[in-house]
């Protein structure tokens, strides 16, 4: 097995994460690792299927990329899944928008995704041979063409999912009576676009969800965090997209984002309360995206 410590220094470097990063990872990354090779020996289906659920910007995919690094140096064979990647193209979501609710324009709640699309890919990965993982470019709000998209040679042993709803269980009907933030009430007044991000979850998505055989679940401290969490996010996008030579107001400004988190809203309070029940491993974050609890 690889030297862990040298392989964690090299990838907080890859992506120039601050010097805590290590000792968090000594007590974080590394464990979870252990544990998830540990689930793989005693699995009874290939790959088996974890899934990673956090709220927006929580550090969701620098965690699993770690954790796939830390599994392959285990010999483990470890594809990464974001259900980001499942998105709906932009002319589906506006033929959505046009036919059911203007608010399925914008990516993120379920409905907006293409779980079929999910299940295919897990099915792919169990088999041997090259398999094109999907790829969503998020400055395009398009999924990326065919020359951008990673391929992975299978079989996986282990498929890591992430995402901000991954795992999500519908909420009860009675909870989506009510409004929960300005967006909805006054774009959603009668309840539809939430009703039917909540059909989508007890319907399709219960067939990707179905096939996770373990949940690590990461919590926020609360919802401002998340969008300042989430703000962090886009201001690396800008950056990057200075640095490719594109043009950098393809990332949403503070308006944009302010009413694109509330989309998000409902379904990450509700997840918060419904899924640390369903979890196998619970992380609580501080606002430095650091556990309180050692693992
Ligand atoms: N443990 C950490 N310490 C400090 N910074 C971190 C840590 N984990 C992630 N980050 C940084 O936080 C930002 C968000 O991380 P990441 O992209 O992994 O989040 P995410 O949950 O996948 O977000 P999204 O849901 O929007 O895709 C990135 O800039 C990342 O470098
Ligand atoms: O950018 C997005 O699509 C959301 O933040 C979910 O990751």
């Amino acid at each position: 097995m690889r030297d862990e410590a040298a392989l964690i220094a090299e990838f907080a470097r890859d992506e120039r994460l601050p010097p805590a990063f290590s000792d968090l990872a000594a007590r974080l990354h590394r464990p979870l690792a252990a544990r998830i090779a540990a689930w793989t020996a005693t699995a009874e289906r290939r790959p088996l299927v974890v899934g990673v659920c956090g709220p927006q910007g929580s550090g969701k995919s620098t965690l699993t990329a770690l954790l796939a690094w830390l599994l392959e140096a285990r010999d483990l064979r470890a594809a990464v899944l974001s259900i980001d990647d499942l998105y709906l193209s932009h002319a589906a979501r506006q033929a959505l928008a046009r036919e059911v609710h203007p608010l399925l324009a914008t990516r993120g709640v379920p409905g907006t995704h293409d779980p079929a699309l999910g299940v295919a890919v897990l099915e792919a990965l169990g088999q041997p041979g090259p398999v094109v993982l999907p790829r969503f470019d998020k400055a395009r709000d398009d999924p990326a063409p065919e020359a951008e998209r990673p391929v992975f040679d299978g079989p996986a042993d282990i498929v890591l999912l992430e995402g901000w709803c991954v795992g999500a269980r519908p909420q009860p009907a009675p909870l989506l009576a009510d409004p929960i933030n300005r967006l909805e009430r006054e774009e959603d007044a009668d309840g539809l676009w939430r009703g039917y991000a909540n059909a989508a979850l007890a319907g399709p998505y219960r067939s990707l969800f179905q096939r996770l055989d373990r949940l690590v679940l990461l919590l926020a401290p609360d919802f401002e965090v998340v969008r300042r969490w989430r703000g962090q996010q886009e201001e690396r996008l800008r950056q990057r997209l200075i640095a490719q030579g594109r043009d950098p107001d393809l990332a949403m400004d503070e308006t944009q984002l302010d009413r694109f988190v509330a989309h998000y809203e409902r379904l990450t309070r509700w997840i918060a309360e419904d899924l640390p029940a369903a979890a196998d491993v619970v992380l609580r974050l501080d606002a430095e995206r650091r556990p309180a609890e050692t693992f």
